[in-house]
């Protein structure tokens, strides 16, 4: 099949990359030259595991094509995939300008049938505004529709996730479409929910926001198990094995960040509370995610009392591990607080610092450091706030010699309580000392 997908973010490179993969013809609209240049030439502008090797293989195949036209995209296929961000506006709600303008500009200039497919996460109904738009703007009547496919892949995984999904959804109105994307999609090996579009536009909200409360609720937990000497691990495997509660999302310590859960979960309170229901729930989810960091700082804290002009290490700053996105990164936050208390910081992610300096450049209470051991190096202590693999390998040897005091404040629970104590480490995590 022939595909148009609007958009080379996260979720449009993925869709893009993975459908040519698989076999069809892709054509990626993406308005920003420098990106569209570097794609063309086998460059992937974001860090995403797999996704160069894919990318070149595709491009070698001539199965992927790109383009900053929009005209091009159009011509080229009958299927439009709307892959453009929804980022949050001050009041908590989507800004919907980026999937408006792909409507509008859509319309104006094709000349017979379309299917524009929402994979974007957008408020419900957003397939009403977008089915209007086209109609205002059409130059003559054609027939088009409207349809509904939220994405559901994680940054870090986002090849295996759109390849092998737990499901696929699909809202349409019509047959037409709906043929059309049980075609794309009969060869997943998943089940394949097809609903109304309001009903899709619904599960992606619902899902995110779940996901979230699930992190939150075992955040909750793990600080009573701080309190009664528990371990949230072991709490969180002994409720994960019942079927009914699963054991994925939740893995408790710092909490929820990203591009996704802070934005979509804000979207979907300001979206109840329009159609007035209250979904103070999420607000209480919110709440306890940003109280994560307190208790992070708190516990710094207790582990090395004042920590003005302290050189501290700070493993990981990526949202969360194999991936440079630092949006609404919890580690944001942590890092903010630290230069507060007037600690010196030696910063070290494998993938995400290039992001951050844009953020914290290098100067007197910032350093940046090339690989892990080296942050060390002058340092009282480690603090840990990404999980990535590197560090879970790490010789913990060379780290106790490096520091000046064995002191490692774990904000993502990595290492066993018990061998670390061993080691010889003053080792403190989230709920499990
Ligand atoms: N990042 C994720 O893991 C993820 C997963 C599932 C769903 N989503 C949702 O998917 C959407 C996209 O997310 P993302 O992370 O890929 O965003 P992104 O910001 O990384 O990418 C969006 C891209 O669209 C381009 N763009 C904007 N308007 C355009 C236009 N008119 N024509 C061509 N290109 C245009 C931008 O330049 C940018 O490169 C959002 O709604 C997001 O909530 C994201
Ligand atoms: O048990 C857990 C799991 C995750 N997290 C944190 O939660 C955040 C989000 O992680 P994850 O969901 O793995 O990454 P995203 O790429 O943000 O993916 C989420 O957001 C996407 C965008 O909507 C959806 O497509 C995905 O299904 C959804 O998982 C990160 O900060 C993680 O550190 C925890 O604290 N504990």
């Amino acid at each position: 099949m022939k595909i148009t997908v609007v958009g080379a973010g996260y979720v449009g490179l993925t869709t893009g990359v993975c459908f040519a993969h698989l076999g069809h013809e892709v054509m990626v609209v993406e308005k920003i030259p420098q990106k569209v240049q570097m794609l063309k030439e086998g460059k992937v502008p974001i860090y995403e595991p797999g996704m160069e090797e894919m990318l070149s293989e595709v491009l070698r195949k001539g199965r992927i094509h790109f383009t900053t036209e929009l005209a091009e995209g159009i011509e080229f296929s009958d299927v439009i995939f709307i892959c453009v961000g929804t980022p949050q506006k001050p009041d908590g709600s989507a800004e919907l300008s980026q999937v408006e303008e792909v409507a509008r500009e859509t319309a104006k200039l094709m000349n017979s049938y379309k299917l524009l497919v929402e994979k974007s996460t957008v408020p419900v109904n957003t397939h009403k505004l977008i089915k209007r738009t086209v109609q205002r703007y059409l130059k003559k009547p054609i027939e088009f529709d409207v349809a509904s496919n939220p994405e559901f892949l994680r940054e870090g995984s986002a090849i295996k996730d759109f390849l092998e999904p737990d499901r696929i959804v699909i809202g349409v109105e019509s047959e037409r479409a709906r043929k059309i994307l049980e075609d794309l999609y009969k060869d997943f090996n998943c089940p394949i929910l097809v609903t109304d579009p309001a009903t899709s536009e619904l599960i992606k909200h619902a899902s995110n926001s779940f996901l979230a409360m699930k992190i939150s609720f075992i955040n909750m937990v793990a600080d009573l198990c701080d309190k009664v000497g528990a371990d949230v691990k072991l709490v969180a495997d002994g409720m994960g094995f019942d079927k009914r509660i699963g054991r994925a999302f939740l893995d408790a310590g710092l909490g929820w960040g990203g591009s996704c859960f802070p934005k979509d979960i804000k979207a979907f309170i300001k979206m109840a509370k329009d159609h007035g229901v209250d979904f103070s729930l999420l607000e209480e989810v919110e709440r306890i995610n940003s109280r994560r960091i307190d208790v992070f700082i708190d516990k710094v804290k207790q582990a090395l009392w004042s920590l003005k002009g302290k050189k501290l290490a700070v493993w990981g700053l990526a949202f969360k591990p194999n991936t440079d996105d630092i949006r609404e990164a919890q580690s944001i936050k942590v890092i903010e607080r630290l230069l507060k208390e007037e600690a010196i910081l030696h910063l070290y992610d494998p993938k995400a610092m290039d992001n951050f300096k844009l953020l914290f450049p290098e100067g007197k209470q910032i350093k940046y450091f090339p690989d892990m051991y080296s942050a060390l190096e002058g340092a009282t202590a480690l603090l840990i706030l990404t999980e990535w693999d590197e560090f879970k390998k790490a010789d913990l040897q060379r780290v106790k010699d490096l520091l000046e005091i064995p002191v490692i404040v774990d904000g993502r629970n990595m290492f066993d309580v018990a061998w670390m104590k061993e080691l010889g480490f003053e080792y403190y995590c989230m709920g499990r000392c």
